[in-house]
């Protein structure tokens, strides 16, 4: 059996768990969706995940590495560790992990036909793996060794990524394992190549919303568009409305702001839960 994994280590990030979840079941997987879930979570957000997904207690993995994730300009990126326990997860022969900040734009269940350990590149180092998206075999003895390399040498940008990226180093060389970019694009990266984001836009099949800018932290409008943040460029705009739309559409409308012109997104998941 095969099977989509996401992630939810703090509360902050369960809208992004339930769109995912909901978005691959709106775009008919076949597979079951499984989201890894720490002590740290609260019991009506895991009320709210079991009604989408299979939820999975795990314990926080920490990396405790304040000098790269300093480096790294993400402190609250430490908890990624966690993530490895994607690994234990053996009563599945194939997992394709998805971040809690990536949106499906079709149907993704062909990412199980790649080998593991398959990823995508990082916009920012492209002989690195983006690891927001792989496809990797849950096998305890790997995750037995990624915890002893994590103790060992700790991960060279704090997180998971530079963790996984040492680890798996074969990657940058096998092209077989290689995954498209479009199966992990990533607009709000600091450089993202927006004319390539517009000439390619029907090829993606997965928008990855990395750093701090997450598409439940946007504002919306009182006709439900979204307000752009900052300098926001258009095309992101509207993959930031086809997250909201498919919140929407499972959680209804978001109730009007005491401005009345705008909707709040901060108070979301007070409004669900
Ligand atoms: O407070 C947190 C932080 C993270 N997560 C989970 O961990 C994932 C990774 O965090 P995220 O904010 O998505 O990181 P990115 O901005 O995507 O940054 C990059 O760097 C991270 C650390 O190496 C990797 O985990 C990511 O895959 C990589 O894209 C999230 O999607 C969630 O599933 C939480 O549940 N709570
Ligand atoms: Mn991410």
């Amino acid at each position: 059996m095969e099977a989509f994994v996401t992630l939810v280590a703090t509360d902050s990030y369960c809208p992004g768990a339930l769109v995912l979840a909901h978005r691959l079941r709106d775009l008919n997987t076949t597979r079951p969706i499984v989201c890894l879930v720490t002590p740290e979570v609260s019991k009506n957000a895991c009320l709210q995940l079991a009604k989408v997904c299979n939820v999975v207690h795990v314990n926080t993995l920490r990396s405790n590495d304040d000098a790269n994730l300093q480096l790294l300009g993400r402190p609250e990126l430490d908890i990624t560790f966690t993530k490895l326990h994607a690994w234990r997860l053996t009563q599945y022969t194939k997992i394709v992990f998805l971040d809690a900040d990536t949106l499906p734009l079709r149907n993704v269940d062909d990412l199980f036909d790649w080998p593991a350990f398959s990823a995508a590149p990082d916009a920012g180092w492209p002989d690195c793996f983006n690891s927001g998206v792989f496809v990797a075999e849950p096998s305890e003895s790997v995750y037995s060794e990624l915890v002893e390399l994590a103790s060992q040498r700790g991960s060279f940008d704090g997180g998971d990524q530079g963790l996984l990226n040492t680890y798996f180093s074969e990657w940058s060389t096998s092209p077989e394992h290689r995954l498209p970019f479009i199966y992990n694009t990533t607009p709000t990266a600091q450089y993202s190549y927006a004319p390539a984001h517009v000439q390619y836009r029907n090829s993606i099949a997965i928008s990855h919303f990395i750093g701090q800018d997450k598409p439940w932290k946007w504002q919306m409008f009182s006709d439900g568009k979204v307000f752009p943040r900052g300098n926001a460029w258009p095309g992101l705009c509207e993959l930031v409305q086809c997250w909201w739309d498919t919140w929407k559409k499972h959680y209804g409308e978001v109730r009007k702001s005491r401005k009345q012109f705008l909707y709040r997104s901060v108070s979301l998941l007070a409004l669900v839960f």
